[in-house]
This record gives structure tokens, sequence and C-alpha cells, in this order.
């Protein structure tokens, strides 16, 4: 499978102030991969590493096969996309304006416009000049930024934290359109069903290096514990085993007729993330 990204015991150092101590972790191509952590655990450090934005303490950071640093190359530059707290929007223009001077910089035609305006839920907008924007309107106009160039590699930076759920829903059909077309998507969010719905994997960061890696899935699978919730007729619940005591039970319920639904006890991304780190998603 190819590497877009290889990370290798990636540190970082602001003065005395250790960001990443050891991260190590590789991206394949067309994966959509969540990168999860608490609020500080550097996150954005290394999004910016691996977007030429930062260099690096220690480690490797390859993008492409490359040392990130080559994304200063405006050639390499092209293949990526980048969304950060960061709009770089030109205040006084339109929506419409900013996003044809990208295409000018990106040399992708103008009628692409209209389609990225579609993705992100702002066909109708596409006058408004970028000042007059709420925060959920600035982040999907900087979304269709990042869409214009159909980019190999999107870098993504809680793309939907200003956003309510219907564009978020909006911004995640557009995400997976990009996904089909081939786009690998580097995502960091604070939300784990967002993580869930979109990832292929998805890893979690913690006191400066990975603890867990996997599809989300199989880390929810590897951390059930080996339990069945029960609910009954009369409104109780019981927690059975997934053993043979459990299974005397559960017999015993349906053929009195009391089942209404049996539930496994997988926990979710949220549940594991706070396991592993011990404190609350923020
Ligand atoms: N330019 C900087 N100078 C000094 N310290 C910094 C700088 N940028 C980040 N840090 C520190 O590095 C650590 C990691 O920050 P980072 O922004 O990467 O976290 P994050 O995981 O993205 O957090 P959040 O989820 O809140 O966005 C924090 O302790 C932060 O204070």
């Amino acid at each position: 499978m190819e590497k877009i990204i290889e990370v290798k015991s990636l540190a970082k150092l602001f003065g005395n102030q250790r960001a990443l101590e050891d991260v190590s972790f590789e991206v394949n191509k067309g994966e959509v991969f969540g990168f999860l952590g608490p609020s500080g655990s550097g996150k954005t450090t290394t999004i910016k590493i691996l977007t030429a934005q930062l260099s690096q303490t220690d480690g490797a950071a390859l993008v492409f096969g490359e040392p990130a640093f080559q994304l200063k190359n405006p050639i390499n530059r092209k293949k990526i996309g980048i969304i950060t707290d960061n709009s770089g929007l030109y205040e006084r223009l339109s929506i419409y304006d900013n996003l044809k001077l990208y295409c000018g910089l990106y040399d992708v035609s103008i009628t692409r416009i209209d389609k990225v305006l579609e993705m992100v839920n702002l066909k109708d907008e596409s006058k408004k000049v970028v000042s007059k924007l709420s925060r959920g309107m600035l982040q999907r106009v900087t979304l269709a930024r990042a869409f214009l160039h159909k980019p190999e590699l999107l870098f993504l930076d809680e793309p939907t934290s200003a956003l309510d759920p219907v564009n978020s829903r909006h911004i995640y059909r557009g995400l997976q359109e990009l996904k089909d077309n081939g786009t690998t998507i580097f995502l960091t969010t604070h939300d784990m069903n967002e993580a869930e719905l979109l990832c292929d994997r998805v890893a979690f960061l913690h006191n400066g290096s990975i603890q867990l890696i996997g599809p989300p899935k199989e880390l929810r699978k590897s951390y059930a514990d080996n339990t069945l919730t029960v609910e009954l007729t009369d409104g109780t619940t019981e927690v059975i085993s997934k053993g043979e005591d459990g299974a005397e039970k559960l017999y015993r319920f349906m053929s009195e007729n009391k089942v209404v639904s049996v539930h496994t006890n997988e926990p979710t991304l949220g549940d594991i993330f706070v396991e592993i780190t011990g404190r609350k998603l923020s």
C-alpha cells in the first residue's frame, strides 16, 4: 500500500516545553486518517510540521515520500489542501471572488467554483463579502477553497467545529466525494461521532505519543467487555455475560417472552478516549 505520510519518532520542543515526544504513524493513500487527542496534545503542531509551517526538533516527517519541508516548493504545495484556523481569505472580496482568485493560483477552471460551493452548502451566498460572514460560513468557505483543486492530500484541523449538524453532514458528503476520487484526508476532530463516521483509521495522541491506532470498529471491539445488556418488557435491563451463564439467563427471558432488545456493550470512541487519556474531550 502506498504511504502518503510517514512519521517516525517525531519530537517538537517549544523552548523547553515538549509538544511532541515520540510520535510515529503512517497514512495510506486514499484513507481518511483521524488524529485524535486532548486539547494541547500536539495535533495542530503535527499538522504544521507535516505542511512545512514548522520544523521538528527530532525525528522524520515524510509526505509523498519526501521530507515535509519540500512542501514549501509551490509545485508540491499544489498537491495538498489545508484547513486550519487561519483562513487565508481576502476579507473585502466576496466568497465567489475569493474562490476565483484561488482558481487562478491553482490553475483550476472557474467552472469548478459552483461545484465546491454546492459541496459546502453556500451556493446561494456566493456574493456575500467575506468580512460579513459568520464563523460557520467562514469555515465553509475555507473548506470550499481547499476542495477547489481536488488535492491529493487534505489536512483538516477541526473542519466542522463551527458548523451546525446539517452543514456538517453536507461537508461529510463532500469529503466522501473527494475520498472517492482518491484524496487522502488527515483529520483532527474533538467530535468522536465524526471520527467514527469518516475515518478508516484513528490514532489517539496523548502525552506526546500515539497510544492507540486502528479502525474505529476494531478498536471498539477490542475494548468491549464480555457482556450483553438485555432490555426487558418490565422496563428494567439486565447485564449478562456472553458465556454459558448468560445464555441460560437469556434463554429464560426469551422463553418467558420478556425480551425487548439485546445490545453488545461496545464502548464508543469517546469512552476509549477517556480510558486512554484519563480525561474528557474538550
Ligand atoms: N508557537 C508555539 N509556541 C509555544 N508553544 C506552543 C506553540 N504552538 C503550540 N504550543 C504548545 O504545544 C502544545 C501542543 O499544541 P497544539 O496546538 O499542537 O495542540 P492541539 O492538540 O492542536 O490542541 P487543540 O485541540 O486545543 O487545538 C501546547 O502545549 C501548546 O501550548
